[in-house]
């Protein structure tokens, strides 16, 4: 590719040069003797000998060409072009290399890497590219295509049983480890759920599952509820964003973690806005799609926010040795074969993997419901008829479980907006043959990397009816295999059903208080916009929500 941009650029250089050629070469028979001219480009040659040496340095290896055609010239404005020719051709030859598609995946299709490189140089949202790019060939009935991203070339999987056969064998496609350049992995650390594969990963999931379903802490995300009421007084418009970040965080910080951001009362925390302050940096596009620039141009400051960060952590985790509770960190502490750096690691880990989810999640679900009045009018009468039935004014286990509209309409968000839109890249460890839904075969060799692209397999119409629309009713009959939010196979998130629940908590909790409305006016109409926030992505500056009917909240 890059030797195919270079082209045109030798091609004008050569009809440029080739007339000066033949005129120095006139030049040179007519004065055979030193004129000024020939003079200069023997003192040249004679006594800038370095000029050469220089040149060989920094090519090494297929210079002589270049050399002789520098020499054979009588000036260096002669030999200019020849120059850039070489130049443009090495640069070409550079691209070539890092952009070429590996030799054993070019069976497949692929998204060309140009535009590629055109959406990240404009700013889009990974979901937006997605849209633009690769969702096509999910429409096309393709399993599988080649995107450029993160510095190299990788399989994103479009069919859902290919996705499910890849997630499942734990042992044929772990997950790819992440370099150690990468500064979301520094922060995180490299001991934890996520980030490990084999008998370290088997024993750490246990240790977070059986942690996590020891409560659930459904008391919790009420108490929350209310105090995130008690900001909104009586109603008004708020930027829905920033109230559901703030929700999930305090969420995720006393249920998990066992600390009160407060950030729900207090915004301006200096953890939580340093914590804002290291994701945004993190999430720098030019180093999420370089990522070779960690090493040629690190980023210093970032670093030193994130180890600040990371000892923050490691505070949080001292003072909860001291005064445990009833938190997933204290149950985790409990184990005694957990070492210092797995415990730290996976509290960093939990953090950031379910705050910024469930607060995507948060937000788009009272998007679609403000968008969608009629059916944010059918949850509400399910709401009230099922507090009702079970004389309760908080939402409790059994009352949610008597919501399957609700539960529905956050399937539904969760599919149409889901907030992690890829999983963790996962590398074939030996040559597979893989099956996809509609009878296609793909070959895929060792080492392959394998992106499961959650985006593109939610849109696919082939799997979804109207896949455009929001249309909870799809999730009322059955489970749909198609959906796949929380990922797959043993390594789908274990906080699912604690994510799940704070969602149909505070859903229900909002639908029996208040109404709500996008305003006219909002620029997130005709669909709503996003950013990236770490690992996810999130509806991002609103939408703003106009919420009518509430009234007073006691205080805490
Ligand atoms: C709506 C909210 C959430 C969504 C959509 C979500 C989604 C996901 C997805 C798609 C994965 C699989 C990643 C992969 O296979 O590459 C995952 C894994 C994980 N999630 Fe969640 N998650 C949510 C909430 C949470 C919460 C609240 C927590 C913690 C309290 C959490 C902790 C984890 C962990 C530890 C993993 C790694 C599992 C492993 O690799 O074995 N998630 N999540």
């Amino acid at each position: 590719m890059g030797v195919l941009l270079s082209l045109p650029v030798v091609h004008i250089y050569l009809h440029c040069s080739i007339p000066r050629r033949a005129n120095s070469q006139a030049l040179d028979r007519r004065c055979p003797h030193d004129t000024n001219l020939s003079g200069a480009y023997h003192s040249t040659r004679r006594h800038a000998p370095w000029k050469q040496r220089a040149s060989v340095s920094v090519w090494n290896g297929n210079v002589q060409a270049v050399l002789g055609v520098y020499m054979a010239y009588p000036s260096w404005r002669e030999s200019l072009p020849w120059i850039l020719v070489f130049a443009f051709t090495a640069f070409g030859f550079v691209l070539n290399r890092a952009f070429a598609v590996p030799r054993t995946l070019r069976h497949l299709p692929m998204v060309p890497v140009l535009p590629t490189l055109w959406s990240y140089t404009c700013g889009d949202v990974e979901d937006v590219r997605i849209n633009k790019l690769v969702l096509p060939f999910a429409q096309r009935g393709e399993p599988a295509v080649l995107v450029y991203m993160m510095g190299q070339w990788m399989v994103h999987i479009l069919d859902c049983k290919v996705a499910r056969d890849v997630c499942t064998d734990l042992d044929a496609f772990p997950k790819e480890v992440p370099p150690d350049g990468n500064l979301l992995w520094r922060l995180i650390g490299h001991d934890s759920v996520p980030t490990v594969n084999g008998a370290q990963w088997k024993r750490l999931s246990k240790l977070v599952r059986d942690a996590l379903e020891r409560n659930l802490p459904i008391d919790q995300f009420s108490f929350l509820a209310r105090r995130m009421f008690q900001q909104m007084g009586e109603g008004g418009v708020f930027r829905w964003d920033d109230l559901a970040v703030r929700y999930t965080l305090d969420v995720i910080g006393t249920s998990t973690l066992g600390h009160d951001f407060d950030a729900l009362r207090n915004p301006e925390s200096p953890l939580v806005k340093r914590y804002s302050e290291v994701m945004e940096m993190i999430s720098n596009p030019m180093y999420l799609v370089l990522p070779i620039l960690e090493r040629l141009f690190p980023r210093t400051k970032t670093i030193q926010a994130i180890d600040e960060l990371a000892e923050v952590f490691q505070d949080i985790l001292k003072l909860k040795r001291q005064s445990p509770g009833n938190d997933v960190m204290t149950y985790m502490l409990e184990n005694t074969e957990t070492t210092d750096e797995e415990l730290r690691s996976n509290m960093v880990a939990l953090f950031i993997a379910g705050h910024d989810s469930s607060a995507g999640a948060l937000s788009s679900l009272c998007y679609f419901l403000a968008m969608y009045p009629q059916i944010q009018q059918r949850a509400r009468s399910e709401v009230l008829v099922a507090l009702a039935a079970h004389a309760t004014a908080e939402p409790t286990l059994a009352a949610l479980r008597a919501m399957p509209f609700l539960q529905a309409c956050i399937r539904e968000s969760l599919r149409a907006n889901t907030p992690i839109l890829e999983l963790v890249p996962r590398k074939a460890m030996r040559d597979t043959v893989l099956h996809s839904a509609n009878g296609k075969t793909m070959h895929v060799v060792a080492g392959t990397l394998m992106v499961v692209n959650i985006h593109a397999v939610h849109l696919r119409e082939e799997y979804w009816v109207r896949a455009a629309e929001f249309d909870p009713d799809r999730f009322m009959e059955h489970d749909v295999a198609q959906w796949m939010s929380f990922g797959l196979g043993p390594r789908q998130c274990p906080a699912r059903n604690f994510a799940t629940y704070e969602l149909r908590t505070v859903g229900a909790m909002l639908l029996a208080k208040w109404e709500w409305t996008l305003p006219e006016d909002s620029p997130h109409r005709a669909h709503i916009r996003k950013c990236v926030l770490a690992v996810c992505v999130v509806p991002s500056e609103g939408p703003y929500l106009d919420f009518k009917g509430g009234c007073e909240e006691p205080e805490d």
